[in-house]
């Protein structure tokens, strides 16, 4: 059986580390591809010397010619700019477009069956460019933000507890924003509901720290954004497809009716596997958690409507 074929485009600080963890997992051959040169070429090598330490097979190419990404089975697409201090995700919106479209244009041309998942900011509306731009089927488009934004979530929920970091589940839905909805009612600490573990009050600051957390570590490393847990999300989702595990994770899938939205993308639970989005979970929500998740669609589809003509 052949090798799968991971293209990662934009070689920067979450691109290099997705292929740092796909590699480390054995998940198939990787292309990086940058429009800098030299720096895919440089982070390729480098990575790939590890392997003789580490213990992978896996080649790994670094390129600045969209030729040798042909026939990829899934590409990740973090290429464009990262937040400072101060600006929200949402201000990335003009530069990463284009950069979003132009970059998706090629991927197109070169690998017409792969799934692309997408992880540029504003998330939910580049996704939303990258459908546009390829014309794929959706269940072939979508976006890292609820495996990322849900890990900080149970990283919290567990330092909290004193107790592991995997006995935490839960999901976040929603725009990968500010107003984003962690699930409280759907977070567990062992199969227990943490509402009966933890304090409303200590619950609602952790919340908020979710909500925050990717400006949280915009705030520290002052000259970009996170890198390490989202290459881990990331690479999750790329596993869950190349080994068709049918993970439910929560992604930014396009939705058609479901939660009463239409042509959009906003994180929901999902079955990812050999098909991508296979399906859309539409889970109860009270009265007050669809009231949130309105508000975070609110958000995401005023930004919609400040996109160019796709
Ligand atoms: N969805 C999520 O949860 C997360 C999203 N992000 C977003 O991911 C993006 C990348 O972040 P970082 O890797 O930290 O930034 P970075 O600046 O370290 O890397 C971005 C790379 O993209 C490259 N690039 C720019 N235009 C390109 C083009 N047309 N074709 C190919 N490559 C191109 C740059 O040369 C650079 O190497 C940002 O938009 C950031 O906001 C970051 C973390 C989490
Ligand atoms: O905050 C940012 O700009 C990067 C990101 O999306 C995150 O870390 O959640």
């Amino acid at each position: 059986m052949k090798r799968k074929k991971i293209t990662i485009v934009g070689a920067g600080n979450v691109g290099a580390t997705c292929a740092h963890w796909a590699a480390a997992k054995e998940l198939g051959d990787i292309v990086l591809i940058d429009v800098v040169e030299g720096i895919p070429q440089g982070k390729a090598l480098d990575l790939m010397e590890a392997a003789p330490v580490e213990g992978f097979d896996a080649i790994i190419t670094g390129t600045n010619n969209y030729e040798d990404t042909k026939d990829s089975d899934v590409v990740v697409i973090t290429a464009g700019i990262a937040r400072k201090p101060g600006m929200s995700r949402d201000d990335l919106l003009a530069t990463n477009c284009k950069i979003v479209q132009s970059v998706t244009e090629q991927v197109v041309k070169y690998s017409p069956n792969a799934y692309i998942i997408v992880v540029t900011n504003p998330l939910d509306v580049m996704t939303y460019v990258a459908l546009k731009t390829s014309g794929f089927p959706p269940n072939r488009v979508f976006g890292m933000s609820g495996v990322l934004d849900s890990a900080r979530f149970r990283t919290f929920v567990a330092l909290e507890l004193g107790i592991s970091f995997e006995d935490v589940t839960t999901f976040v839905m929603g725009g990968h924003g500010d107003d984003m909805v962690p699930l409280v009612r759907y977070t567990y600490a062992g199969g227990i509901p943490i509402e009966k573990l933890i304090p409303a009050e200590r619950i609602a600051v952790m919340v908020e720290r979710t909500r925050k957390g990717g400006a949280e570590i915009v705030n520290y490393l002052k000259t970009g954004s996170a890198f390490y847990a989202p290459g881990a999300s990331v690479v999750q989702m790329v596993e869950a497809v190349l080994k068709d595990k049918k993970r439910i994770l929560p992604v930014a899938a396009y939705l058609q009716g479901e939660y009463g939205y239409h042509d959009i993308y906003l994180g929901v639970p999902a079955i990812i596997g050999g098909g991508g989005v296979e399906k859309v979970l539409e889970i109860e929500l009270t009265p007050e958690e669809k009231a949130a998740l309105d508000k975070s669609a609110n958000s995401v589809r005023k930004l919609m409507e400040v996109l160019p003509q796709l």
